[in-house]
């Protein structure tokens, strides 16, 4: 299954939750023609557009997770043990998590949540992550996979502006397994040094799928006092 992965494109087809464009049809379409134009894996919110990707795309590896917003835990990407069962049991390949430090619901300790992935749903773990750290960690608690998904959107690293190059190549340094690069990778040419740094896999989202984003910078120019 990695083996497949390996040095190709994997296309993140999402929308935001108020967007007409988050359906169970739309999201499968845009996976279609992700995959007919050469892509050779997709990822996927949600359990309904897994399981609909799953029934339209069989053989077709997906990263699946579920965004979460829970009260009071800034963890969102399948913060818990039974989210990562929803996406196990919605057809997922493997399952993405935040792996970061922080806190998280039911203070449930991320190596916990990643041998339960492994052990009980018998799937792969894809440790989303922010910093060096938190990738040991998930490497120590025996994640399949990292990528940089989460530099950017932390606390800690709220200043930074994805991608994140350094993080990348400190892990691909480090670590043995797959390091996909993850989260504002905006051209071919970046994803291109993505891979000249040596990712595994590089993921892109929005440059691609993210209709509802690209609407509203163009709107931008057009609002009052321009
Ligand atoms: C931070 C976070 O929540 N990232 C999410 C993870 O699934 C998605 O919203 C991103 O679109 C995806 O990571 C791909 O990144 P980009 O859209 O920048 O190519």
């Amino acid at each position: 299954m990695l083996d497949t992965l390996k040095h190709k494109l994997i296309v993140s087809c999402q929308a935001p939750v108020d967007s007409p464009l988050h359906s169970p049809i739309v999201i499968t379409a845009l996976a279609k023609a992700a995959i007919l134009r050469g892509a050779v894996g997709v990822r996927i919110d949600t359990p309904s557009h897994v399981k609909a990707v799953r029934e339209q795309l069989p053989t077709v590896p997906i990263i699946g997770l579920w965004k979460q917003q829970i009260p009071g835990y800034s963890v969102y990407i399948t913060p818990r043990f039974e989210d990562a069962i929803a996406i196990g049991e919605a057809g997922a390949d493997i399952i993405a998590i935040d792996a970061t430090s922080r806190l998280r619901p039911n203070s449930e300790k991320v190596l916990d949540l990643i041998s339960k992935i492994h052990q009980d749903l018998g799937k792969l773990v894809m440790a989303d992550v922010d910093d060096l750290e938190s990738a040991r960690m998930a490497i120590e608690a025996g994640v399949d996979i990292v990528g940089t998904t989460l530099y950017g959107y932390t606390e800690k690293t709220q200043d930074c502006d994805p991608p994140g190059w350094d993080l990348l190549q400190q892990m691909v340094k480090e670590f043995e397994i797959p390091v996909i690069c993850e989260g504002g990778i905006a051209t071919p040419e970046m994803a291109k040094k993505a891979l000249d740094l040596g990712a595994y896999s590089v993921v892109v989202g929005g440059a691609i799928t993210g209709v509802d984003l690209k609407l509203q910078a163009f709107q931008a120019v057009f609002s009052e006092g321009n």
